[in-house]
């Protein structure tokens, strides 16, 4: 049996950074809050409630078309979106999480 040999930088794996619900959450209630400029996110919540309900409904039926046609990888990207613009909404019109946990 032999030594373990030491990972080189080649064997080490490049993990994606992961971000949670409640970390985006976090994120963008702080952007919500300071507006800074050249965010997506302030733009959506200016444009306001419709202009983001008919994103969310988009996003929705994107995750529909992936999830059925396009496989589960690509279904995983669209609800992350999906998921994205429910929070907008939610920042847009003034619901916590906790509001929408009390539901569940
Ligand atoms: N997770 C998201 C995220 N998911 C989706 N989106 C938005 O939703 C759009 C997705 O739309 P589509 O892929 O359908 O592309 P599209 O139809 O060509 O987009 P549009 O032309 O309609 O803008 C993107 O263009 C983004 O505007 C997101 N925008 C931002 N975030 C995250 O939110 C955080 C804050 O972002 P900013 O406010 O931009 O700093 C960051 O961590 C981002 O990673």
């Amino acid at each position: 049996m032999g030594a373990a040999v030491p990972a080189s930088g080649h064997d080490r794996l490049e993990l994606p950074t992961v971000k949670t619900f409640d970390e985006l959450w976090a994120e963008l209630s702080e952007k919500a809050r300071t507006r800074p400029e050249g965010s997506g996110t302030v733009q959506q919540l200016e444009a306001g409630v419709h202009a983001i309900g008919k994103k969310l409904v988009e996003e929705a039926a994107e995750s529909w078309m992936a999830a059925e046609h396009e496989g589960a990888e690509r279904a995983a990207e669209e609800i992350s979106q999906l998921l994205y613009h429910a929070q907008v909404l939610m920042l847009a019109t003034g619901i916590e999480l906790d509001d929408v946990y009390a539901h569940l």
